[in-house]
């Protein structure tokens, strides 16, 4: 069962997906792309750890901002849950900005995250973000990303057996099991 779960910022989509994917295994995995650059990005790290211990549901925290589909072949668990591709994504970029094939680069690293997903056989829930919806970035590299992860949700989404979108905390189910693109 592969999810791919996506949403805008605050939408509920982390909180969504990781109460899915909690209803799919009777443990997981939960990868953390995100890296802390600051106090404030610490302490809502360190909250979501606390919400994950107290909801009842035992998770191993795997926090890998680069590696994602070496870690996604790799987790050996009942359910796996990652947390979010668009931060890994964001994290790619900066890292390869000032390479003169940065996008290709990139591209490449999404067609392997897609390869990686396709081939998980138990259950696996995506999170990502839907960062389209405003005005065209001023700048070079917000465009940049906004392409790349445009192009990467629709890669994952073809894939995906089921995808939500989560709007106002509520999930709507985009695709369902029974339906493919
Ligand atoms: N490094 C690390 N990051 C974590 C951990 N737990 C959660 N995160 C990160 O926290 C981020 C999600 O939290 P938020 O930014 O608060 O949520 P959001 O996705 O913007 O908001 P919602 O749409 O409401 O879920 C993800 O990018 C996770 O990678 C952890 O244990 N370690």
């Amino acid at each position: 069962m592969k999810v791919l779960v996506t949403g805008g910022a605050r939408s509920g989509k982390s909180g969504f997906a990781e109460a899915y994917a909690a209803r799919l295994g009777d443990r997981g995995v939960y990868i953390a792309t995100a890296q802390a650059f600051d106090e404030e990005m610490e302490a809502r790290i360190e909250l979501h750890r606390e919400n994950r211990r107290n909801r009842g549901f035992h998770w191993d925290t795997t926090e890998e901002p680069y590696a994602l589909a070496e870690t996604l072949r790799t987790a050996n668990a009942p359910v796996v849950l990652v947390d979010c591709l668009t931060l890994w994504l964001s994290n790619w970029l900066l890292r390869c900005e000032h390479e003169q094939d940065a996008e290709r680069l990139i591209e490449h690293r999404i067609d392997e995250l897609a390869d990686a997903f396709g081939s998980m056989e138990g259950p696996v829930v995506l999170v990502t973000n839907e960062v389209g919806y405003g005005l065209v970035p001023e700048y070079k590299l917000g465009r940049i990303f906004r392409d790349l992860s445009g192009r990467m949700n629709q890669k994952l989404a073809r894939t995906a057996d089921q995808v939500f979108l989560v709007t106002a905390g509520i999930p709507v189910e985009l695709k369902s099991q029974a339906f493919r693109l």
